[in-house]
């Protein structure tokens, strides 16, 4: 048993649909096996000691770069769309294009009103990048803009990669929205696709969404002990050993 699965956060719409897809995932091996992750609120925080954790794009709200409007501007941005975003009373479709504005706005902000050089980037492999001019002072965010429902085109364009990686055809996806769900449309003829999913806010709203969406929902789990333990689990050259909720 995988005691991690066990624990009060986790839930399964169906725990023996999990046990069938991590024995296949285990038996398949490691060296089939890759892992699609989100970053914000997947592999940092949404919240630590109840308080809430800042967003990749809110980090630039504590950094002493950036002027104190556009400090202003983030916030206020964030305060508009964050309740859209995680309101399941809208659509995909109606949240699209203002998400799309949120990130917009966001990029042409930071860019208009950064003070000082900076010395990098926000970390990530397939993200927004920002394009810095021989002084390290962000001029403008370059390339396609990856927002919270398009990343399947993100996974799309980045079908080298996925190329160098077509004999890992059981996937781990990690991630904290629906869509993230998306991430993993690249990848060459998926064998398995292990989904798990953290809750973070609205939990009772949109518990039956995620329930539906991810095989296994993380809810108000601030931690990858489960995601670490499955991985740790498929990887182990220990022999199979069947999950119990
Ligand atoms: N300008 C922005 C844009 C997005 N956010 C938040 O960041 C999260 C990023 O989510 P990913 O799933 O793409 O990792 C998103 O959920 C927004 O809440 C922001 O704070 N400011």
């Amino acid at each position: 048993m995988i005691p991690e699965l066990s624990s009060l956060s986790v839930c399964m719409r169906d725990p023996q649909r999990v046990e069938e897809i991590i024995k296949a995932m285990q038996k398949a091996g490691t060296s089939t096996i890759q892992v699609i992750s989100d970053f914000d609120m997947t592999l940092t925080r949404f919240a630590y000691n109840g308080k809430r954790c800042p967003p990749s794009h809110n980090i630039l709200n504590n950094s002493r770069l950036i002027s104190e409007e556009c400090k202003a501007q983030l916030k206020d941005l964030l305060n508009t769309y964050y309740p859209i975003e995680i309101d399941s009373k809208w659509t995909v479709e109606e949240k699209l294009p203002l998400m799309v504005d949120w990130w917009t706005k966001a990029h042409t902000g930071a860019a208009a009103h950064q003070e000082r050089p900076a010395a990098g980037s926000l970390p990530a492999v397939f993200s927004n990048y920002m394009d810095f001019d021989e002084t390290g002072v962000l001029k403008a965010f370059k390339g396609e803009l990856i927002h919270i429902y398009n990343k399947r085109e993100g996974a799309l364009l980045n079908t080298g990669h996925f190329q160098e990686l077509k004999s890992r055809h059981n996937v781990l996806l990690v991630g904290d929205s629906l869509g993230d769900l998306t991430m993993a449309d690249g990848v060459h003829s998926i064998e398995d696709i292990l989904k798990i999913g953290f809750l973070n806010d609205k939990v009772e709203e949109r518990k039956t969404s995620y329930l539906n969406a991810y095989d296994i929902v993380l809810v108000k789990d601030e931690t990858m002990e489960v995601p670490n333990a499955l991985l740790l689990h498929l990887t182990s050259v220990l022999g199979h050993c069947p999950v119990e909720k």
